[in-house]
């Protein structure tokens, strides 16, 4: 059961402005298709067969970050999933977007621009100051409803997310929905054994938190990739510093210093951090132990003998939740502690839950199934957000409206 308005509940033919959530990794300036678009294009071929027109509104990455692209490519991508044109306007709200949104016809799929283009989309402020800004109260008359597939985005009190639901009629998308229910689910369950939490990738900060929150239901957690470094910096070691150009570590650090630091204090016989890690010599893959880092380097994974370690535990565990990935996995070179953890997770029938955007892509690219595992998210941060048992604002705008 769900507490908000569904497509179910949505009359047929209508103008619809879509929010949908495409944030995907970019190579060298090339978009790269994840399994959130295949997932949002099962939600807008069900909207295009009932006779809607639709405006698909969506981000990717943040301001100053190279992942800070227009969503040109995205109109693409989601074009091959359909099988259908899908055309794309470079503005979000402007009069060149509500003119081609003016146009648009029963069955039309549009791509609006990037919506963190727009000053008034990220500030994180309250869904009342959303609605009331110049982006919501100029897209919201042209459309006869909203819809809110972005699960995944739910946890960031956006305009394009949280403010839309406050003014006009709100419904949730497939994605949304199916999400909702299975996390909701997860937070039900009760296990008799070990649980273990595998938390890496770049977004430290939507972790941290999570491990104080969790800490009634998780028994361990294995750090690895940017969030791993970082507590190693907090234990003491000579790494968790940004090196060579990157921007994962210093803001981080600088803004949860204390936070990890309590952490690592009061939960450290639960927290498995690495003692080796990877990274490129020479076009190769090295290795070290963490004891011995001296140097300044881009560590690029966890080393051997700490994937075996966190296999290991995974085998033991009763359930298994795993956000972000322990390293590059997109560079076969240092995958090996994402996919040693997957794999071990594949191997034993434990209950599972893969989340993240980008890592749920390495299942895929490594010859894993979706079938190995209890459920695959496309949600990262939201996921692990809604584990807490916390609210996602998202969620709450089209409770809401509902
Ligand atoms: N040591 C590392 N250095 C740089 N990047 C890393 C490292 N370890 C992991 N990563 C990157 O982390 C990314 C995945 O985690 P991230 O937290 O960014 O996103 P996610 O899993 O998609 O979750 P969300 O849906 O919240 O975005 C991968 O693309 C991987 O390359
Ligand atoms: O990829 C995600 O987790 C969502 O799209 C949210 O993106 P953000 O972490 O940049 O806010």
């Amino acid at each position: 059961m769900t507490t908000f308005k569904t497509l179910d509940d949505l009359e047929a033919g209508q103008q619809l402005l879509v929010r949908i959530d495409i944030n995907a990794p970019v190579e060298d300036g090339v978009v790269q298709d994840n399994r959130r678009f295949a997932r949002h294009a099962e939600t807008l071929a069900e909207l295009l067969e009932n006779d809607h027109a639709v405006a698909v509104l969506a981000h990717q990455g943040r301001p100053g970050r190279d992942t800070f692209v227009s969503l040109e490519q995205h109109a693409d991508i989601l074009a091959d999933h359909l099988d259908r044109d899908v055309d794309f306007v470079a503005d979000t709200f402007g009069e060149d977007a509500l003119t081609a949104i003016d146009d648009l016809e029963s069955g039309d799929v549009l791509v609006l621009e990037n919506a963190r283009m727009c000053d008034e989309e990220l500030p994180e402020e309250e869904p009342e100051v959303k609605a009331e800004t110049e982006f919501v109260q100029t897209l919201a008359p042209e459309f006869d409803a909203y819809v809110n597939d972005a699960y995944s985005a739910a946890h960031r009190s956006h305009a394009s997310l949280v403010g839309f639901p406050l003014v006009m009629d709100a419904y949730a998308g497939r994605v949304m929905e199916a999400e909702y229910t299975a996390n909701s689910a997860i937070q039900e369950q009760e296990f008799d054994g070990p649980v273990t939490m595998v938390l890496g990738g770049t977004k430290a900060e939507d972790l941290i938190p999570v491990i104080e929150r969790v800490d009634d239901t998780v028994d361990r957690f294995c750090l690895g990739g940017i969030v791993g470094e970082l507590f190693l910096r907090a234990a003491g070691h000579d790494v968790g510093y940004d090196v060579e150009g990157t921007e994962f570590f210093d803001h981080q650090w600088e803004d949860h210093q204390e936070t990890i630091e309590r952490v690592l204090e009061e939960y450290g016989d639960r927290l498995h951090l690495a003692s080796d890690l990877a990274y490129e010599d020479d076009g190769e893959r090295a290795e070290e132990a963490v004891e011995d880092i001296e140097k300044e380097t881009s560590y690029l994974d966890v080393g051997s003998d700490t994937a075996d370690e966190y296999a290991g535990l995974v085998r033991e565990s009763e359930a298994v939740f795993v956000k972000g990935a322990l390293g590059v996995f997109e560079d076969e070179r240092f995958a090996d502690g994402t996919v040693d953890v997957l794999s071990a997770i594949a191997e034993t029938d434990c209950f599972s839950v893969i989340g993240g955007g980008d890592t749920s892509r390495s299942i895929e690219m490594y010859g894993l199934e979706e079938d190995d595992f209890g459920h695959v998210s496309v949600a990262g941060g939201a996921y692990v957000r809604a584990l807490t048992g916390e609210g996602l604002v998202g969620v709450d705008v089209l409770e809401r409206a509902a």
